[in-house]
């Protein structure tokens, strides 16, 4: 039976494929690794950098290349790629594609016996026609647009406007400053620019067969739109079009979708030919990875993701739209009225791999890459470094080995104890490297996560405000350890839960959209699309408590101290100053 639906996450370091059926459950999941697949790119941890000016980009062949490899296999492993009647899909938020003038035509014309870089891609030399004007996707790990930044804020005055206006100040990797660098950086290629994508909707281009517009979720994560008007925000397209006008930036962007479930066709002749697709099959609206996300569980209020990707990020969906200049809001990618709160830091896991690596050093035995060493060092180690919490100062750090996000500071490490509302550095004997960094990692993440969404939580019984639910996603959320601390810091009443079906909560949810998308019955929403098909017991599985009365508690006491290491980390390496919601840590 037709009835097979199609999500993508195209995602820094993989590019992942998931079919459920129309009941939601699981039929197959492939995946493409960059590194492991794609040496020929000469990329690192999915990307390429240029660390003099502070650039993360990844080559938007490599992607076209992961298209194929992706299909190729979920087909090698049997699925049969006719019974799919729609496909949605996620990408990293903030990427840009750019287009060239040509890429309308290529696009519309694949021939279904070549591949697609083949035919889309100009190749090195520019030796043939090409559907891009540049060659790379800047990757939200760039750290290269300060100053563009600081145009963003001033535009409107400042960073608490444009995060009023936009739902964030404003962030290097966020598509307004960086389409503001690339047109001063790169003017002739700006001009031979047709169409700008996201990552999300650049991947819904390639299976349309032709430039597909972005969906409101992954818009709000450009500091172009504005969220209470939705719509553009011409002062702020002013800025980032300068001489070449805001009316041809509005075209090289193109219309927004509201509507999550939208068809916006069927799929290109192209996959029908080389992947037997049905051609009927109806591309939905894709959107930003994190969007995604939340589509893949029935989340309600004061529940909580946390997403343990390369990036780490913690997501909740909410009706209430409380801008600061410290987080992200978006808006819902399926549903009006509601809104994603997103903390995203970009020291997540390639943070966590350096100590896993530095402890693993210690020991011959241990195997490269295994976790076992750093969960059993980060479990033995008591809370916060204190074998005697009467007496003892806290351990607090932060490990930075890229420039950070939250809050804006560049590389570096920091380690403090902290006693009596005081810091003081801690080194040698007092902080024995790298045994301690290993829970002292995982508490400074959930740290920051707690300090900054304590005011979006609620209580739950006659318990301190904090999540109902915590739910962990994305590649890390296998580690028992993890979870366990996650739920330690952040606490969580009903507990620590993880998606029991597939490995990929983001492509689920693009999946789960396609569904949607094309079985809804009128206005049916997609919350009440999801709970009609939910089944709790099958889809979700409980790992560990949340809230452990005490632990909990002391974690709270430590809420003071660590907002004031970041403001030491910001004093030293701060980038645009305190003002810009930096310290976004109000402790109540
Ligand atoms: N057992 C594990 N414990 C902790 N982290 C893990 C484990 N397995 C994978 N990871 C982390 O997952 C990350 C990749 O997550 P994933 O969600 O697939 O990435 P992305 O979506 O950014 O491409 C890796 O950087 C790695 O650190
Ligand atoms: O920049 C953000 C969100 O604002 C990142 O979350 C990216 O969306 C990449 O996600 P992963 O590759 O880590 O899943």
């Amino acid at each position: 039976m037709a009835n097979h639906f199609l999500g993508f996450d195209l995602s820094t370091q993989q590019l992942k494929g998931i079919i459920v059926k129309s009941d939601l459950k699981l039929v197959l999941e492939a995946k493409v690794d960059f590194d492991a697949d794609f040496d020929k790119y000469g990329i690192e941890k999915g990307v390429l950098t240029n660390p003099s000016e502070g650039e993360v980009f990844a080559p938007v062949a490599m992607f076209l290349d992961a298209i194929d490899l992706v299909l190729q296999r979920l087909k090698e492993q049997g699925a049969d790629l006719s019974k799919v009647q729609g496909i949605s899909g996620a990408g990293m938020q903030h990427g840009t594609v750019f287009w060239s003038h040509d890429a309308e035509a290529l696009l519309g014309s694949l021939d279904g016996d070549k591949t697609l870089v083949e035919q889309l891609d100009g190749g090195a030399k520019g030796e043939r026609k090409g559907a891009f004007s540049h060659p790379f996707s800047p990757n939200w790990q760039d750290a290269s647009t300060q100053k563009q930044c600081e145009r963003f804020d001033r535009q409107l005055g400042t960073p608490e406007k444009l995060a009023e206006s936009t739902g964030s100040k404003a962030h290097h990797r966020f598509s307004g400053p960086q389409i503001l660098k690339f047109r001063e950086k790169y003017p002739e290629a700006y001009r031979a620019t047709s169409r700008i994508s996201l990552v999300s909707s650049f991947l819904a281009s390639v299976f349309l067969g032709k430039v597909a517009p972005i969906d409101i979720g992954d818009v709000t994560g450009a500091n172009l739109w504005d969220i209470k008007s939705g719509q553009w925000h011409d002062d702020l397209l002013k800025l980032a079009a300068g001489n070449e006008g805001i009316d041809n930036l509005k075209a090289k962007l193109g219309g927004i979708y509201e509507d999550g479930g939208k068809s916006f066709g069927s799929i290109s002749t192209y996959f029908v030919k080389r992947y037997g697709f049905s051609p009927s099959a109806q591309i939905v609206t894709f959107t930003g990875d994190n969007p995604s996300t939340i589509l893949a569980l029935p989340l309600r209020s004061s529940d909580a993701i946390v997403s343990l990707g390369t990036s780490t990020t913690f997501l909740m969906s909410t009706a209430q739209y409380k801008p600061d200049p410290a987080y992200h809001f978006m808006n819902h990618p399926t549903t009006p009225g509601l809104y994603m709160f997103m903390l995203c830091y970009k020291n997540g896991g390639l943070a966590r791999e350096h100590i896993r690596d530095a402890i693993n050093e210690l020991d011959s035995s241990a195997a490269p890459k295994s976790w076992d060493l750093f969960n059993e060092t980060a479990t033995s180690t008591p809370v916060l470094g204190q074998e005697d919490p009467s007496s003892d100062p806290m351990r607090l750090g932060l490990f930075f080995p890229r420039p950070e996000i939250v809050p804006n500071v560049k590389a570096g490490t920091w380690r403090f104890l902290y006693k009596d509302n005081t810091l003081s550095t801690a080194e040698g004997k007092t902080w024995p490297t790298p045994q301690s960094d290993a829970r002292a990692i995982l508490e400074s993440q959930f740290l920051s996560l707690r300090l900054r969404s304590q005011n979006l939580v609620e209580s739950h019984g006659s318990l301190p405000p904090q999540p109902r639910r915590i739910y962990m996603v994305g590649g890390g959320a296998v580690n028992p350890a993890i979870a366990d601390l996650a739920g330690q810091v952040l606490g969580g009443s009903e507990g620590v839960y993880k998606l029991d079906i597939g490995g990929n909560a983001c492509a689920l949810g693009a999946a789960y959209k396609a569904a949607w998308g094309v079985q809804r019955e009128q206005d049916e929403k997609f919350e009440d699309f999801l709970e009609k098909r939910w089944n709790e017991e099958g889809f979700v599985k409980k790992i560990c408590d949340g809230y452990r009365k005490g632990v909990f508690e002391r974690y709270g006491d430590a809420l003071k101290g660590f907002a004031e290491v970041e403001g030491r980390a910001i004093v030293e390496k701060g980038e645009g100053g305190l003002r810009d919601g930096n310290a976004g840590g109000k402790v109540s």
